[in-house]
């Protein structure tokens, strides 16, 4: 399994964000749910190495978060709920700037795989401040698909977009779900019907489901998934 977390806990202060979560994560795109505050962006950061856990254990691609994370930096890509990006840089300066930080050979070449692979073909030559919400979110998609990881960690990237756009990159998404192991946050239940084939949801810090979208379904005699997310999360 690409991903592994075992009793994941995560204390600020007093509060429990991340309670004893378990659960894996093999290829394929795997939506990681649960109400605002559940506690899916700080377990994410674990993942990434951005912030330490208090207890239990993730690895990523066998990697240990706490004791190898350049390891696992070089196997993950990012893309932050805040999508943070260098507005004044231009597209491709941007994707040259973070090809330096991964150290990867032919950027050039690089560069132009992940430019078509997101569609930002038509917008490559602007600066990043002038480009609409949904393209800047598919150069935040560029720069965490730019060194080609096995693991994507992608915080609400469809949201703000337009439906147009929302189409697009999740389509982007599942086309990347074919050879990644994905991990997609989001709150649109058509999303997750769109795009996912696992769900993990999460409430108050503690694992809720961890299932096959049809899985889920077919336990909850067919309901739909913003019923079931609902029965779930305020049982
Ligand atoms: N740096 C921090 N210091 C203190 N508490 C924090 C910090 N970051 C998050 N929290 C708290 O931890 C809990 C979980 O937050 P988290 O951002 O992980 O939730 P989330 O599931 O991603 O929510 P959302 O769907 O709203 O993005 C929340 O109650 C939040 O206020």
């Amino acid at each position: 399994m690409s991903i592994e977390v075992s009793g994941l806990t995560k204390i600020y202060g007093t509060q429990k964000a991340v309670n004893d979560i378990t659960f894996t994560a093999g290829p394929g795109v795997l939506g990681f749910l649960g109400p605002n505050g559940a506690g899916k962006s700080t377990t994410m950061k674990i993942l990434t190495c951005f912030i330490p856990q208090t207890s239990g254990t993730a690895k990523v691609c066998g990697f240990d978060v706490a004791t190898q994370s350049l390891d696992v930096r070089q196997h993950i890509g990012y893309l932050p709920e805040s999508n943070p990006l260098y507005t004044d840089m231009y597209v491709k300066e941007s994707l040259g700037f973070v090809a330096g930080i991964h150290g990867i050979r032919q950027p050039g070449k690089r560069i132009a795989e992940v430019i078509e692979q997101t569609g930002l073909g038509p917008e490559q030559h602007k600066q990043i401040s002038q480009l609409s919400k949904g393209y800047k979110q598919r150069v935040g998609l560029a720069q965490a698909i730019l060194h080609n990881p096995d693991v994507l960690i992608l915080d609400e990237p469809t949201s703000g977009l337009d439906p147009n756009q929302l189409i697009s990159i999740r389509q982007l998404i599942t086309d990347l779900g074919k050879s990644k192991t994905v991990i997609l946050s989001t709150h649109i239940m058509q999303e997750v019907e769109a795009v996912c084939n696992n769900v993990v949801i999460i409430n108050r810090g503690h694992l809720a489901a961890d299932d096959t979208v049809k899985g889920l379904r077919q336990k909850y005699n067919n309901q739909l998934l913003e019923q079931i997310f609902t029965k779930i999360t305020n049982g």
